[in-house]
C-alpha cells in the first residue's frame, strides 16, 4: 500500500481522492485552492508567537476550550500513558485569538472551511448508494456554519534530548471529527497505519493537503469509509534542533446532526470526550 498524492485539477481527480480516503482513510491533493503563501505566513507568525510570552496570556478555559494548551498539561493519546511532546492553541469561530494573529487564521479557517465542504460533496459522490442512504442529511451540510470545528495550530518543540521515555510528538490515534483537513507541516513526521499494520509516512510535499477521516464519519458510513490511526515521529539527526508547525482544522458537524442510530454528533463528542477525560 502506498499513499499517492491526487492532482486535484486532475479530470478524475474526485474518483481517486474518495478511493484513497476508503483504502487508507487518507488522501493527498496538489494543486488544490488553498494559497501556500497563505498557509506559510501562518506556520512563520504562530512560530513566533510560541516563542514569545504572550502565549500564556492566552490560557485555554475548560469551558469553552479555546486557547493555548501548554506542553504541560498536552494531550495524552486514548489507550497511552505517556504525554504527546507538543503545544497547541485551539481557534473556535467565537474564541479568542491574538488580534495580529487575526486576519490571517481567520482567512485559513474560512478557507479550509469551504473547501472542506466540496470534498465532502465528493465523498458523498462517490459514495455507494447503500453507504450515501444512510446520511441523514448531505455531508457538506452536516458542518454548515458549524460552531464547533476547531482549528488546531500546533508547535511541536525541538527535541532535548530529556523526553520521557516512549514518548513521540504525537502518539498514534484516531481522530474523533467527521474529516480533518490539515496541510503538510513545514517537517516531515506524519504516518498512517496501512492494514498490514505497518506505518508508512504520509507525503509531506510543502503545499500539498492531506485530509483524512474520522471518527463521525467512519460511524455515519458504518465502516466504509475507515478511521485510520496516525501518529507524529520524532525527529532523528540534525531536523532534532528544529520545531515542527502544523495545522489540522477537525470539522465538526452541528450538535444535532444524527450520525447513525446510535449517535448524533453532540452525543459521540461528549462521550469521546469523556473517555479522554477532557470533560
Ligand atoms: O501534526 C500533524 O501532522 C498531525 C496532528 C494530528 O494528527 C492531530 O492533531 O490530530
Ligand atoms: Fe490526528
Amino acid at each position: 500500500m502506498k499513499l499517492e498524492t491526487i492532482d486535484y485539477l486532475a479530470p478524475d481527480s474526485a474518483e481517486r481522492f474518495v478511493a484513497s480516503l476508503r483504502e487508507t482513510g487518507f488522501g493527498v491533493l496538489s494543486n488544490h485552492p488553498i494559497k501556500k503563501e497563505l498557509v506559510e505566513a501562518i506556520y512563520q507568525e504562530w512560530y513566533e508567537f510560541f516563542q514569545s510570552d504572550e502565549k500564556n496570556e492566552f490560557l485555554f478555559k475548560p469551558e469553552t476550550q479555546d486557547g493555548f494548551f501548554p506542553a504541560s498539561i498536552s494531550e495524552t493519546a486514548k489507550g497511552n500513558t505517556v504525554k504527546d511532546i507538543k503545544e497547541y492553541y485551539h481557534i473556535y469561530p467565537n474564541g479568542r485569538v491574538p488580534a495580529s494573529l487575526k486576519a490571517n487564521i481567520n482567512e485559513y479557517y474560512a478557507q479550509a472551511n469551504a473547501f472542506a465542504a466540496e470534498l465532502l460533496g465528493w465523498i458523498e459522490k462517490f459514495s455507494p448508494s447503500d453507504v450515501a442512504k444512510k446520511f441523514s442529511i448531505p455531508l457538506p451540510e452536516m458542518i454548515k456554519d458549524s460552531e464547533k470545528t476547531l482549528l488546531r495550530v500546533l508547535h511541536y518543540p525541538p527535541m532535548k534530548g530529556n523526553e520521557e521515555m516512549g514518548a513521540i510528538r504525537a502518539a498514534a490515534h484516531e481522530d474523533i471529527n467527521l474529516i480533518t483537513v490539515l496541510p503538510a507541516a513545514n517537517e516531515p513526521g506524519l504516518q498512517v497505519k496501512a492494514k498490514d499494520g505497518t506505518w508508512l509516512d504520509v507525503p509531506s510535499d510543502f503545499g500539498s493537503i492531506i485530509i483524512n477521516i474520522g471518527d463521525m464519519l467512519q460511524e455515519a458510513s458504518a465502516g466504509y469509509f475507515p478511521s485510520t490511526s496516525h501518529r507524529v515521529i520524532n525527529p532523528e539527526g540534525t531536523d532534532k534542533t528544529k520545531s515542527r508547525i502544523s495545522l489540522p482544522l477537525f470539522l465538526h458537524p452541528n450538535p444535532e446532526v444524527v450520525l447513525s442510530d446510535r449517535y448524533t454528533a453532540d452525543s459521540y463528542l461528549m462521550e469521546r470526550l469523556r473517555e479522554l477525560g477532557v470533560i
